[in-house]
């Protein structure tokens, strides 16, 4: 693997300082094809280069999936691309607008479900909804019949009074994506949205997101589960060591093969041998 080349200089203007434009609208640009684009992203920890020189775009009405090894990059890439991180140097365009021009702006347009959410788990499910919603702005009536319409779709109506704090991993899981759903945003990323889910909700979770996908929504996901993605995605991103090794339509990028194939052929990785041999020796 190459050593990355060192990253161009910092953005001049602090994350959220630069001046608003006068008039700024939550909506997308309608003539922009892309819900996403990211131009020349870098991100590093200390002397870890986490993200390096990431290029992508992200059709609108695309159901997109970003896959990698552990360690890829994957979250810090949607940790920016959301405006949760600040890169070193980049630029990030939601529908067409510039994520650090006009923050508040355009992350009205996203919903997101973040790697290892802090939740306020001191209230309920139901509660917890409302408050997502309120904070987005929506009037109280709206709040009130979404969070009942996100409640059964992600399975947690007999849950909707329990303290999030009891939840278990996957119901909390649930309760953040409708979270991210409740104001109905155009861009959904979701960072490994199935980890912890059991196979009915995530079935649903997937019925759910096809739909908002159907009716002209974008999603981003990470994930690892490669059948899943190539089953799920009409698109599909492979990221190894901060950089992009593909992108385009699933089809495309599997060409011919199966995505887990293809996916270890251009991630490598796969250690040939006989396992831990004293793994095997019984100590009794
Ligand atoms: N806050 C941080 N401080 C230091 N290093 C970090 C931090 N966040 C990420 N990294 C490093 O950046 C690299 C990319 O991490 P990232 O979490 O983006 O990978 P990932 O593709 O999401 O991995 P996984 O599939 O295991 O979740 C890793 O080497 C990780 O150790």
């Amino acid at each position: 693997m190459n050593v990355p080349e060192p990253p161009p200089p910092a953005r001049q203007e602090p994350y959220g300082q630069a001046p608003a434009p006068a008039r700024q609208t939550h909506a997308p640009q309608p003539d922009v094809p892309e819900a996403l684009r990211l131009r020349g992203l870098w991100k590093s920890f200390g002397p870890k280069t986490a993200v390096a020189g990431v290029d992508l775009d992200v059709p609108r009405g695309s159901f997109y999936g970003l896959v990698g090894p552990n360690g890829a990059g994957k979250t810090t890439t949607l940790s920016i691309s959301t405006g949760l991180l600040v890169p070193d140097a980049g630029q990030v365009l939601v529908h067409g607008r510039d994520l650090w021009a006009a923050p508040q702006q355009v992350k009205g347009m996203l919903g997101i479900l973040p790697d290892g959410l802090r939740l306020f788990d001191r209230l309920t499910g139901a509660q917890l909804i409302t408050y997502a919603g309120l904070l987005q702005g929506l009037d109280r009536e709206t709040v009130v019949s979404r969070t009942e319409d996100l409640l059964r779709a992600v399975d947690l109506v007999a849950d909707r009074d329990t303290l999030v704090v009891d939840y278990s991993a996957g119901m909390s899981k649930k309760i953040a994506l409708a979270c991210a759903l409740v104001h109905a945003p155009s861009l959904l990323v979701l960072d490994e949205p199935f980890e912890a889910v059991d196979p009915i909700s995530a079935a649903n979770i997937r019925d759910l997101l096809g739909s908002y996908v159907a009716s002209g929504g974008t999603v981003i996901v990470s994930s690892h589960v490669m059948d899943l993605v190539q089953r799920m995605c009409s698109h599909v991103a492979v990221i190894a060591a901060g950089r992009v090794l593909a992108a385009g339509t699933v089809e495309d990028v599997r060409a011919g093969a199966s995505l887990e194939d293809r996916f270890v052929e251009l991630v490598g990785g796969r250690v040939a041998g006989e396992g831990l041999a004293w793994l095997s020796t019984s100590s009794d």
